[in-house]
């Protein structure tokens, strides 16, 4: 009997999975650059915030709220006591002055968490305490400053109206008000009035966790002996761990890695698990061992390009990992990293935590010397402001325009932003600034 053929099956179709993108970056502007502003737009761009969690309060300070939170108590509680001394009827003490004092019996005490022990009568006193609620009957209380202190009998030496040195019920917030709203940045005033309205946990975005990578064999941990004249200290790995921290992320400083491309491959392949962004210095320029460039395309989609200012030039971004996690790769410069954190970075990572505005206020501070800039690019410059006695505030320069000039940047606490067209500021002149020490 002939072998029946079996019937072959076809062959599933496995559909490629499609390999993920970049959108379609700006165009680049007259020299091939692209302009700041473009670059930082098409990074914000590609980011979602991050989805809200349930936080306790005091882990909240500086986050963004994700809900109103609504008052389930009035503040004040209860009608109570604004100063040590007796809940009295106001009409009782009307006219007590020095000359003509007026005496009434002490019937009672009330203390701060304890109910009055009964109704004031007319023509009594009860000792109260700061915060104490108001005994039923009484509506004025004198501090013991106006009176004799007395314990059986208190003699009141002022006279008192309805509601003196009385807090009301409701009178800052009321049961039921929306005291904070979604969107809101919380601060220690705000967790104070959480915790005053009985709320312990928030809906919030959290903080960005922003892993921090520095390249380059030249590279030495501050704290270890240089071995030889070529190597430098790695300083920023440390910056920017700083600066993501003071705009509210937690920070994960991985620290250096040599120009290995494996290395680096496995490092950042690594450290995916506990990043929301990753930022990462050096190799993104033409040198030959300019890893960065070379071996994140591995990982995700990359988009390098070079950015109309200085310094920060050359700049790095992609979406790597499973998780199409963002990474940001600056220049190895430390101030070329440093401006490229201040034009990227902390708008990426205000967006991450939803909160806004996402790019810092620019402000106009008057330039107290002249100058010079060279035109095509934005030019970062590092200045000093100070303030007169009239309040008005000048902005000078803070060190030389050199992207290695750390020093100079250390003693600044802004940045100059001098545009594309400019090549010449006069003493005087208004000039764009970005302040550093502000939170804004
Ligand atoms: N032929 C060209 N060369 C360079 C160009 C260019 O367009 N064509 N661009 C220059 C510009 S602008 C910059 S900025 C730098 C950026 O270079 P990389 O990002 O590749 O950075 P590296 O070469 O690795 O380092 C540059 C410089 O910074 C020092 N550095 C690096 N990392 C650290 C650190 N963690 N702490 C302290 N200092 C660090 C490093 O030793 C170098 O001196 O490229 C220009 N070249
Ligand atoms: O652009 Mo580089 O960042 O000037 O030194």
């Amino acid at each position: 009997m002939p072998l029946l053929r079996r019937k072959r099956k076809p062959e599933p179709v496995v559909e490629e999975p499609e390999a993920p993108k970049l959108p379609d970056p700006p165009e680049p502007g007259a020299g091939g650059l692209r302009a700041m502003a473009d670059h930082r737009a098409y990074l914000l761009s590609c980011i979602e915030p991050l989805p809200p969690f349930g936080q306790q309060i005091l882990d909240s300070v500086g986050l963004s709220l994700c809900e109103d939170v609504v008052a389930g108590v009035s503040m004040p509680r209860f009608d109570n006591s604004a100063m040590d001394g007796y809940a009295v009827r106001a009409a009782d003490v009307q006219n007590a002055t020095e000359q003509t004092p007026v005496s009434l019996p002490v019937v009672g005490e009330v203390q701060a968490g304890s109910p009055a022990p009964h109704t004031l009568s007319p023509g009594t006193a009860m000792k109260i305490m700061t915060g104490a609620a108001l005994p039923e009957g009484a509506d004025a209380i004198v501090p013991y400053e106006a009176t004799d202190r007395g314990a059986e009998d208190v003699r009141i030496n002022e006279p008192s109206i309805n509601g003196q040195h009385v807090r009301r019920v409701g009178e800052d917030v009321n049961e039921g008000d929306t005291v904070l709203r979604a969107g809101d940045r919380l601060t220690s005033r705000s967790i104070g009035l959480l915790a005053a309205i009985g709320v312990d946990q928030v809906m919030v975005r959290p903080r960005p966790r922003v892993v921090v990578v520095s390249t380059g064999s030249e590279l030495v941990e501050p704290g270890l002996a240089l071995q030889n004249d070529q190597q430098i200290y790695d300083s920023n790995s440390y910056m920017l761990a700083a600066a993501a921290k003071a705009a509210g992320a937690q920070v994960f400083r991985v620290g250096r890695v040599p120009d290995d491309p494996a290395q680096l491959k496995q490092v950042i392949s690594d450290q995916l698990v506990r990043a929301d962004l990753i930022l990462t210095t050096g190799g993104v320029s033409q040198g030959d061992y300019d890893i960065v460039k070379q071996v994140l395309p591995e990982l995700g989609p990359c988009d390098f390009s070079g950015v109309a200012m200085q310094p920060g030039k050359p700049q790095g971004f992609g979406l790597i990992g499973e998780d199409q996690t963002p990474i940001i790769m600056m220049p190895g410069n430390p101030v070329s990293a440093f401006v490229s954190f201040e034009a990227f970075v902390r708008p990426v990572l205000r967006k991450l935590a939803g909160v806004e505005p996402f790019v810092r206020p620019t402000v106009r501070l008057t330039a107290a010397r002249a100058i010079t800039s060279v035109p095509g690019k934005l030019q970062f410059a590092r200045g000093v402001v100070r303030t007169d006695d009239q309040g008005h505030r000048t902005v000078d320069l803070a060190g030389g325009h050199g992207s290695h000039l750390l020093g100079g940047l250390s003693l600044s606490d802004a940045l100059l932003l001098i545009d594309e067209e400019t090549d010449f500021v006069a003493a005087g002149d208004e000039i764009d600034c970005w302040l550093l020490g502000e939170d804004n």
